[in-house]
């Protein structure tokens, strides 16, 4: 798979050789690039230099921030999108983003992360590319604010890329994982078995293997129905 970030902060994702992606990107399995916005701003839309390589603008309509350039962004994702890629904007107004969206994007053959600023892209760019016949997605984290796309676009790759088949040596531990049954994960326990007057729960010791996936499985409901009741299956 290869992954394209397109942002005014190329800087933001040097990390990206150094963390759990940097193995699988050794590995061949993930071919990461970062491309800056501002290297498609350097001429205006009549052609003349624009020295100040401006990404954005005031909104039609007034309001308060400034709006990213649709020109602009057309001529990156033009330079930087294949066919059968998938383009991404991370965006507070975004479809939710689930471990079942990230398995979904763990198939394609490209992902393109569209990092926006400010107030986000002018909204003819999310429109022209799906028009062109592209899966394009609007994609939140939850309802929260950021100050751009960058950190919700490192955050999906990062679930995606774990995803990928080779990626993460215990295939094991990704079945298991929170949200892949649907359910919140059961509490996890290591050495000592005593700790500062907490107990390990017994069962956990017993060596009944039936037992304990009962238990754990009980975890699991108990805890998805006090943190993420939104997460069980209707009731009947
Ligand atoms: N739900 C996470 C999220 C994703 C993106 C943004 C964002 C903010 C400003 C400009 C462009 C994107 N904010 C929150």
């Amino acid at each position: 798979m290869r992954i394209d970030l397109i942002t005014i902060f190329p800087e933001f994702f040097s990390v990206l050789d150094v963390s759990l992606l940097g193995k699988a990107r050794q590995a061949e399995l993930v071919q990461t690039r970062v491309h800056d916005l501002r290297d498609y701003a350097a001429f205006k839309a009549d052609g003349s230099p624009d020295v100040h390589r401006t990404v954005d603008d005031a909104p039609f309509g007034g309001g308060a921030g400034m709006v990213m350039k649709p020109d602009v962004w057309g001529k990156a994702i033009d330079d930087v999108l294949e066919p059968g890629g998938v383009l991404v904007i991370p965006s507070p107004a975004g479809t939710l983003f689930t471990q079942a969206l990230a398995a979904d994007l763990a198939t394609a053959p490209q992902l393109v992360f569209a990092c926006g600023r400010y107030e986000g892209i002018d909204a003819r760019v999310a429109e022209h590319y799906a028009a062109a016949g592209h899966r394009v997605l609007e994609v939140s984290l939850g309802d929260y604010v950021l100050n751009g796309g960058e950190v919700a676009a490192f955050a999906m790759t990062e679930a995606v890329t774990r995803l990928i088949p080779g990626f993460m040596g215990n295939a094991q531990s990704i079945v298991e994982e929170s949200h892949a049954d649907g359910l919140l994960e059961y509490p996890s326990y290591t050495r000592p078995a005593t700790w500062r007057g907490h107990d390990v729960p017994d069962i956990l010791l017993s060596g009944h293997h039936a037992r304990i996936e009962e238990w754990r499985h009980e975890q699991q409901l108990q805890r998805t129905r006090t943190r993420r009741p939104d997460l069980l299956p209707p009731e009947g």
